[in-house]
């Protein structure tokens, strides 16, 4: 690519671009671990019947304390974590919402922690594991789509399980162009060319459809009443868990309960990038729940989201141009980010807030038969990375908004124009 880098910033992001990409697109994952750690994959192989069984603690406490030094290339660790993470939300959530642990043993909890540690993530899984790293194609050269790619490991709920991380990773996939554009655009801001600045917003754009247009797949693949009657509980965290309120003990590694938040695609890095990059800003609160999300994220990409946010403004060059491409390829980025939160506020009602409509009816007129009844009450209101649903995807979508008008009301003078951009 044409990219002219010109400063270690900009080389930071381009590498980490670049990486990023291959990553996804060039490199397998790695699928196996070394031997020594047979006794690990045999049993995260096996979480989703071993939980069903009611098995999977009695296993773990007989699984022996390993070292995790034999674990060198990054691409193992990732899988350790991945699979310590499975097995330990499993563990903790075998018994559903009022059966929980207050501890996790010794010889899952050490080596979580120390895989951890060195991979920078948080002993719990998150959407780096459960999506990212969790893959493979049945057939090595043929393509990325539904049929050609499987999970590595799972948790219950089968078909659906499949169909909710691979969708995701899938979404991951369709903004891999758009994250070539981003030192694009930050280059051509930093030297002043806006044709090259105009050109690589209109790809982000193309990108951000693209997005929207895979995330329509999860109707497909997954079935509402099992990813809230029986997935989420295996996605939630010990934060602002009511059924958790102390959090968790790490056995060995410290006698104090530790709290962190559930899975949630939250912690992918994307949108935070395009957030930055547009200069979308989030209140206190909802803010302060993105922010903390970027702590569930591997370093690097956490890296790459501060180099975009000290970048100059994207909207102030917009405005300073006075371009009618340029600012017409800026109001269609932010007005494609917001579609795309509408229409994951519909997948989320979808998944979230209908079943819990209907699991709440079936508790008030005693019926237990249906799947949604048996799922945890303490997260009806909850997402799985803690917060408060609606009112904190609205507010994250209003937010959207606002960066349309503010840029609108400078630019255009025409209020039918601004809002043929507000209502694409
Ligand atoms: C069945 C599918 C999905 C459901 C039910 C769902 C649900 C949720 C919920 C409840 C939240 C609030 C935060 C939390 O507590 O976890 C959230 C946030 C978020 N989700 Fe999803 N999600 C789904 C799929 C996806 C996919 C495929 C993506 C794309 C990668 C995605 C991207 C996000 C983002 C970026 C946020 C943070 C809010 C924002 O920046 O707008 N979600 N999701």
């Amino acid at each position: 690519t044409a990219v002219h880098l010109q400063s270690p910033r900009a080389v930071g992001i381009y590498l980490f671009i670049f990486l990023f990409y291959a990553l996804i697109l060039l490199q397998r994952l790695q699928e196996e671990l070394p031997s020594y750690y047979k006794p690990w994959m045999d049993i995260a192989l096996r979480v989703p019947e071993l939980v069903l069984s009611h098995e999977l603690r009695s296993c773990i406490h007989k699984m022996p304390l390993l070292s995790s030094q034999l674990l060198q290339r990054h691409r193992e660790l990732r899988l350790a974590h991945l699979a310590l993470s499975v097995m330990s939300m499993g563990y903790v959530w075998q018994e559903g919402e009022n059966g929980t642990v207050q501890v996790l043993p010794r010889n899952l909890a050490v080596p979580f922690w120390e895989v951890s540690q060195r991979l920078g993530l948080p002993p719990i899984l998150t959407h780096a594991d459960a999506v990212l790293a969790n893959w493979r194609k049945r057939d090595p050269d043929g393509p990325f789509d539904m049929q050609n790619l499987e999970l590595l490991l799972s948790l219950p709920g089968g078909e659906s399980t499949r169909g909710f991380f691979m969708v995701t990773l899938l979404v991951e996939l369709a903004a891999v162009p758009s994250l070539r554009n981003i030192p694009i655009v930050i280059n051509g801001v930093r030297s002043g060319d806006v044709e090259a600045v105009a050109k690589g917003l209109e790809e982000i754009s193309e990108s951000l459809q693209d997005m929207k247009d895979t995330l329509k797949l999860m109707q497909a693949h997954v079935e509402p009443s099992v990813f809230y009657g029986i997935m989420r509980i295996y996605l939630s965290g010990w934060k602002d868990n009511p059924c958790m309120p102390k959090g968790l003990v790490y056995e060995g590694v410290q006698t104090e309960p530790m709290e962190y938040s559930g899975g949630s695609a939250a912690q992918s890095s994307l949108l935070h990038c395009y957030d930055e990059l547009l200069g979308v800003q989030h209140e206190t609160e909802s803010g302060a729940f993105l922010f903390r999300m970027r702590n569930y994220m591997l370093p690097a990409h956490k890296q790459l989201i501060q180099d975009i946010s000290r970048e100059r403004p994207l909207r102030s060059f917009v405005q300073q141009q006075d371009n009618e491409r340029l600012s017409q390829a800026f109001q269609l980025c932010v007005s494609k980010l917001l579609a795309l939160r509408n229409y994951h506020i519909t997948v989320v009602s979808r998944f979230v807030t209908v079943p819990a409509a209907r699991a709440r009816q079936l508790r008030d007129t005693g019926e237990a038969s249906e799947m949604v009844s048996k799922a945890p009450t303490a997260l009806e209101e909850r997402g799985t990375g803690g917060s408060g649903i609606m009112s904190f995807l609205k507010t994250v979508r209003d937010e959207t908004r606002d960066e349309i008008a503010k840029n609108a009301s400078n630019i255009y003078s025409r209020p039918a124009l601004c809002m043929a951009y507000v209502s694409k």
